[in-house]
């Protein structure tokens, strides 16, 4: 499904990273992992122990396509008032990050690409780390 794509150097610099990782059904692959990832993460799984996992399959869905460029059909909550109250750390952080950097790699996403991700990713460290 990666690398349908294929890269044109004219309009290269248009295209949205949520374009580049292969659309919709991209991003939907990708949080399956991303969560399969997180929850076998002994540092972070426990964060989710009450939390309707389907539910936050959607959210999360919506919120990495808006982030990416695709689509808005976000209307979760913004980033600090979701995680707040939860004394999230920076090591807290950096394992979400290492699942989803994890999760772009095992799908064969070019390690450009993954960095413009993280980039992203870090734009909202503090809002999730409500600081
Ligand atoms: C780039 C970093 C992150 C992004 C983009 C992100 C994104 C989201 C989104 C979109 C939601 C749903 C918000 C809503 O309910 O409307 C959410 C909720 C949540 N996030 Fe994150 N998150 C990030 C980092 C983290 C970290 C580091 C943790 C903990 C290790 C975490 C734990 C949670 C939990 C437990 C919820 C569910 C809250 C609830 O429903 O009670 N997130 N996150």
């Amino acid at each position: 499904m990666f690398g349908l794509f294929k890269k044109n150097p004219e309009t290269e610099l248009e295209k949205t990273v949520f374009d580049k990782l292969g659309g919709a059904p991209a991003i939907d692959l990708a949080v399956d992992i991303f969560y399969r990832k997180v929850l076998v993460d002994d540092r972070i799984a426990h964060f989710f122990d009450t939390v309707d996992m389907e539910n936050q399959h959607k959210k999360q869905k919506a919120f990495l396509t808006m982030a990416f460029g695709g689509p808005n059909h976000y209307t979760g909550k913004d980033m600090r008032e979701a995680h707040k109250g939860m004394n999230l750390t920076e090591e807290h952080f950096g394992a979400v990050a290492e699942a989803l950097v994890g999760t772009l790699q095992e799908l064969n996403v070019p390690q450009e690409d993954i960095g413009s991700v993280v980039e992203i990713a870090a734009s909202v460290k503090d809002d999730v780390l409500n600081r």
